[in-house]
């Protein structure tokens, strides 16, 4: 489990999250923090994975200090974290991508990528394209899809409907219910409905600070969410 204890975070000299106390464990589904842009989500998620420093608190992987690891590490030990901008490699091929996805986990390489093939047929039938060439839709299943070549324990999600169409949306949305089946879902969205609707935790994050926490139907009827969002 990730357990995140009390911590503060700036970039430079410019407070970005208060406080902030939070755990995801092997035994959540789909654990969800929704709040408005530059809330502090993609923030906690990058101190998570090891890739932004904290100032105060602590933050343990598997009851290990992230601050401790290199970000690798944290992906070996099952934590991994797909980002909003998916950072694939545009002029390999779908494949390729995947392939990268799995650095830390080179024995099992074939037997997930069976599995990623099967969870989403189209990287299968397109393999050899180059992943640049690909739809927005299709690029974020890679991305996901990438994730899940490292075999996570818990997968981080990032804003996986940012730029899509409503119907690509929904079938990401479907395919994340199926991811949370095998692995337990964070997921960040601005997307509110989607996000809450699968929740089984839900956090309203809003300047750094979590100032609602409930079940993800709960939150969504909450007057913290109706004011802020519908
Ligand atoms: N690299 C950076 N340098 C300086 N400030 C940053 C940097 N990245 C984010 N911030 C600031 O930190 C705050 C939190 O940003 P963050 O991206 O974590 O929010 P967010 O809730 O994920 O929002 P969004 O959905 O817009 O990405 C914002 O005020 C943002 O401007």
């Amino acid at each position: 489990m990730i357990e995140v204890d009390g911590i503060d975070v700036s970039y430079g000299n410019i407070q970005v999250l208060w406080d902030l106390s939070f755990h995801v464990s092997e035994e959540d589904r789909v654990v969800s923090i929704v709040g408005p842009n530059g809330a502090g989500k993609s923030t906690l998620l990058r101190v998570m994975s090891g890739l932004h420093p904290y100032h105060a608190g602590s933050v343990t992987a598997w009851g290990e200090d992230v601050a401790e690891m290199d970000p690798s590490e944290v992906v070996q030990r099952g934590f991994v974290h797909v980002s909003e901008e998916r950072n694939l490699f545009g002029d390999m091929t779908v494949r390729e991508n995947l392939e990268m996805g799995a650095y830390t986990k080179r024995d099992t390489l074939d037997e997930t990528l069976r599995e990623v093939f099967d969870l989403f047929p189209i990287l299968e039938e397109r393999a050899s394209q180059r992943a640049g060439s690909m739809s927005g839709g299709q690029q974020q299943m890679l991305a996901i899809g990438r994730g899940l070549m490292a075999r996570p324990k818990i997968l981080a999600l990032d804003e996986p409907s940012e730029g899509l169409a409503p119907q690509i949306t929904n079938r990401v949305f479907e395919k994340i219910d199926e991811i949370s089946e095998e692995v337990t879902v964070l997921l960040v969205e601005q997307h509110v409905h989607k996000a809450l609707g699968l929740a089984d935790r839900a956090y309203l994050l809003e300047n750094g600070e979590f100032v609602a926490e409930d079940t993800g139907p709960a939150l969504l009827e909450s007057d913290h969410i109706k004011d802020a969002y519908l």
